[in-house]
């Protein structure tokens, strides 16, 4: 058996009976029911994933930023040299990022991790190395990943959640750094949720119409080339849905995407909460659905990015995200700022009186 193997095998679905606890521990606390909205639904996923009412609290946070390079970067499809990824992982590592200030505030720690950064990084101890490849190939000429690169990105992603569950976080937060990975993160969404181009292709980092245009066309292309242009038919999780999802993640996915995928599987197999950010995030978790429909249960979605793929992604996956503020950094930055929020459902559960308790008359 490989690590992608036994994760996979250790995940299971989330606990019907800790989830009627926690739903039945909701409607008696002191506030009308239902009154906690979006964060009552948090609270009952967390007991299932814990098999507890109340579950633990979901902190320390921590705070994962794959960074990896794109092939496809070589047909214009963003206004940034490829050389800006290296450079953030640089400014990760010497606290300079938004990531490194968001993370600060709510009391993550941060690990930078190169999965497949192409641009020569300096040594630096605090960098994990788990570089698979200098970058990916361009999708629109073959295969983004061989088979073999894509399952050893995997694995990587899910030794970084095994590490950081080991050294005490109990919550994780998946971040993201690639020039051009909103490309691979569009092809990713397009196949797994057979929607068009035109209608999940965004902006990214900021590209203008003509750019804008050229990316549809290339997502277009990449995946008429793999044979991708309608939605899976094989059930999740079956060998032939597992088979698919695979093959997809090779053809036009990124080495941070395959990270952050194994990341989810990671924590899925240990029963710790997992913060998604955006849309790069949000086309590896439809890679994790693929590869175990069950490790959803584990997944919170941090925010919606404005990328249209993200809010395609989201619906297709049956996650409502809990932050709205047109964040469109990557980074994590969206999923650290939603870690409170998930703390605070949490808590609920611990420390509100119920309406016996305190002694407050229910409605008749
Ligand atoms: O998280 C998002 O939804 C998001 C939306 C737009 C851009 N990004 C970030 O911007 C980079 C990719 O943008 P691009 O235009 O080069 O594909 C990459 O480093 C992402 O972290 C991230
Ligand atoms: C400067 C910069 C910072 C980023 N952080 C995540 N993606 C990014 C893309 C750019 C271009």
């Amino acid at each position: 058996m490989t690590l992608l193997d036994d994760t996979l095998a250790a995940i299971a679905p989330l606990s019907p009976g800790a989830m009627a606890r926690a739903r039945d521990h909701q409607d008696r606390l002191t506030k009308p029911r239902g009154a906690l909205g979006a964060l009552e639904d948090v609270s009952v996923r967390l007991a299932g994933l814990a098999g507890d009412c109340p579950p633990p609290l979901p902190a320390p946070a921590a705070l994962a930023i794959f960074a990896a390079d794109h092939g496809v970067h070589a047909q214009g499809v963003t206004p940034w040299p490829q050389e800006v990824t290296a450079q953030m992982v640089a400014n990760f590592l010497a606290g300079g990022a938004v990531a490194n200030c968001f993370a600060a505030q709510v009391g993550a720690s941060v690990t930078v991790v190169d999965v497949g950064v192409k641009t020569p990084l300096p040594e630096d101890p605090a960098l994990v190395s788990e570089k698979v490849a200098p970058g990916t190939a361009d999708m629109t000429r073959g295969p983004a990943m061989t088979p073999e690169q894509a399952r050893a990105a995997l694995e990587a992603g899910i030794r970084v959640a095994a590490e950081l569950v080991r050294r005490g976080a109990r919550c994780l937060v998946t971040g993201d750094m690639g020039i051009a990975n909103t490309t691979a993160s569009a092809a990713l969404i397009c196949a797994f949720t057979g929607r068009p181009a035109e209608e999940v292709t965004g902006r990214g980092t900021g590209v203008d119409d003509e750019t804008h245009a050229r990316k549809i066309e290339v997502v277009s292309r990449a995946l008429a080339l793999h044979g991708l242009t309608t939605a899976p038919r094989a059930v999740p999780g079956s060998p032939a849905g597992v088979e698919r999802a695979l093959a997809t993640l090779a053809a036009v996915g990124g080495l941070e995407h395959a990270a952050i995928a194994g990341f989810v599987l990671g924590a899925a197999a240990r029963r710790v909460p997992v913060i998604l950010d955006g849309v790069i995030a949000g086309a590896a978790a439809l890679v994790a659905a693929g590869l175990s429909p069950d490790a959803l249960g584990a997944c919170v979605a941090g925010h919606r990015s404005p990328e249209p793929g993200h809010g395609a992604a989201l619906a297709h996956l049956g996650l409502r995200p809990l932050v709205d503020l047109e964040l469109r950094l990557g980074e994590g930055t969206g999923g650290l700022l939603a870690h409170p929020l998930v703390c605070a459902a949490v808590r609920v559960l611990h420390e509100v009186a119920t309406f016996d308790s305190a002694g407050v008359a229910d409605k008749n």
